[in-house]
């Protein structure tokens, strides 16, 4: 049995990334940029004023009026050079003509017919002028690969002219639901069965995570049913997520059929609870998982091991750190030998432990916001000490 770091190290290096697509500014929010993008043009591409007022060529010693010669708004193309000593009504957004350099915006003139007056001595040169490639020059990189598209990204890609966006490809994934006892939400249940609660779990994790390909194959425990459905889900998937059938019953047939469809083992069994009998394996670009069958296993592998996986295969950075690190609110006591994840609540600040942390139980992750990893070596932990936590 290997422990929980060894286990998110191994996955890491064996994690690799998307292929990379390209998608529509629109659609590509959420994405990570794939590669580093250079700006196609100077933007602004051309002088223009940052105010509606007046343009005129500054000269400390020039009088305080100005006669005003024509007007351009946005979108328009000045014609020819504005003369020494005159003004030209100019709009937010429209081009500096040719002989201006500075803009009066309106509400500081007096204008009477086609004359201006205003103190020369409060204007500097340039003022209210945007100039040529101010935000951005052509040939100068504006994103680094790795950087999280945000409205500001696509606002600024744009900008540039970029109407797509290279990002890593969202990975489709195979979903297998093993065990007789398992029957659909909304079928009647007999005795001894339970409701599919692992299949709408991870269907909804993965939406969270904007997967959007997903294949569920629902298995009764027999060794060739199980591996049929890996075969067919390795056939066509990236990612292969098996929900039961991975501990050692006379029912568990999962490893058995990852032998057989000749999955190479990452690794079987970490010390941690829940979740202890987790396998994980790849076959030549794919990633398997086959989590321990009790929702809490399910859950607390799919946030410690299958999220930050997908996020690496995404092209995000830092996704297998916690995202906070809080004191606890009370004392925790746990057997030393196996890492503990426990849902918690952050309540003001510190780390509530939520009653109800049986593997079968899903009461506490409804309210729950993460995972509090209470590591290995350690027996006891006292109120107030700071805890690792993984948000959902
Ligand atoms: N002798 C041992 N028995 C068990 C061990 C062990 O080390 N030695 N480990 C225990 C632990 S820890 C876990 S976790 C489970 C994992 O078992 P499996 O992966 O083989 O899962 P199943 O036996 O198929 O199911 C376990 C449990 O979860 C329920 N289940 C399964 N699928 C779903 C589903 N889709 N929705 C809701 N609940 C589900 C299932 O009915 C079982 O109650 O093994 C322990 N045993
Ligand atoms: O790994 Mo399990 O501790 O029963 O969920």
């Amino acid at each position: 049995m290997i422990s929980v770091s060894e286990a998110k190290s191994i996955l890491e290096k064996n994690t690799l990334k998307g292929k990379i697509t390209f998608l529509p500014l629109e659609e590509a929010i959420g994405h990570v940029v794939a590669e580093d993008i250079f700006s196609p043009m100077d933007v602004p591409s051309f002088d223009n004023s940052a105010m509606d007022g007046y343009a005129f060529a500054y000269d400390p010693n020039s009088l305080n009026s100005f006669p005003v010669e024509g007007e351009i708004a946005a979108g328009s193309i000045p014609k020819g050079t504005l003369g020494k000593g005159k003004a030209i009504r100019i709009f937010t957004g429209a081009p500096i003509p040719a002989g201006a350099d500075t803009v009066i915006q309106q509400e500081w003139v007096q204008r009477s017919n086609d004359q201006i007056t205003f103190d020369i001595g409060k204007v500097k040169q340039g003022d209210h002028v945007r100039k040529k490639g101010a935000q951005t020059q052509a040939g100068t990189k504006i994103l680094d690969a790795g950087s999280l598209i945000t409205a500001g990204t696509v606002g600024l890609l744009a900008s540039v002219g970029i109407a797509t966006v290279g990002v890593f490809s969202t990975p489709s994934v195979g979903l297998i639901i093993t065990g007789n006892e398992i029957k659909e939400v909304g079928q009647p249940l007999e005795f001894g069965q339970i409701y599919n609660a692992n299949g709408p779990l991870l269907i909804a994790y993965l939406r969270y995570l904007g997967v959007e390909k997903i294949e569920t194959f629902k298995v009764d425990d027999q060794p060739n049913i199980v591996k049929q459905a890996i075969d067919k889900a390795l056939a066509i998937h990236d990612i292969i997520i098996i929900s039961g059938g991975i501990s050692v019953g006379d029912y568990d047939f999962v490893k058995e059929g990852l032998e057989n469809t000749k999955v190479s083992e990452l690794f079987y069994k970490i010390k941690q609870r829940p979740g202890k009998p987790i396998f994980a394996g790849k076959k030549s670009q794919q990633l398997i998982f086959a989590l321990p069958g009790n929702p809490a296993s399910v859950i607390t592998c799919f946030n410690q091991y299958v999220k930050p996986s997908i996020l690496q295969w995404l092209g995000k950075n830092n996704v297998w750190k916690p995202q906070v690190t809080l004191p606890l609110e009370s004392d925790v006591n746990k057997n030393a030998d196996l890492t503990f994840f426990l849902k918690v609540k952050i309540i003001d600040g510190q780390v509530k432990v939520l009653e109800g942390q049986e593997s079968f139980n899903l009461k506490a992750f409804a309210q729950c916001d993460g995972f509090a990893l209470i590591p290995e070596g350690i027996s006891h932990m006292q109120k107030g000490e700071k805890v690792a936590i993984y948000l959902w």
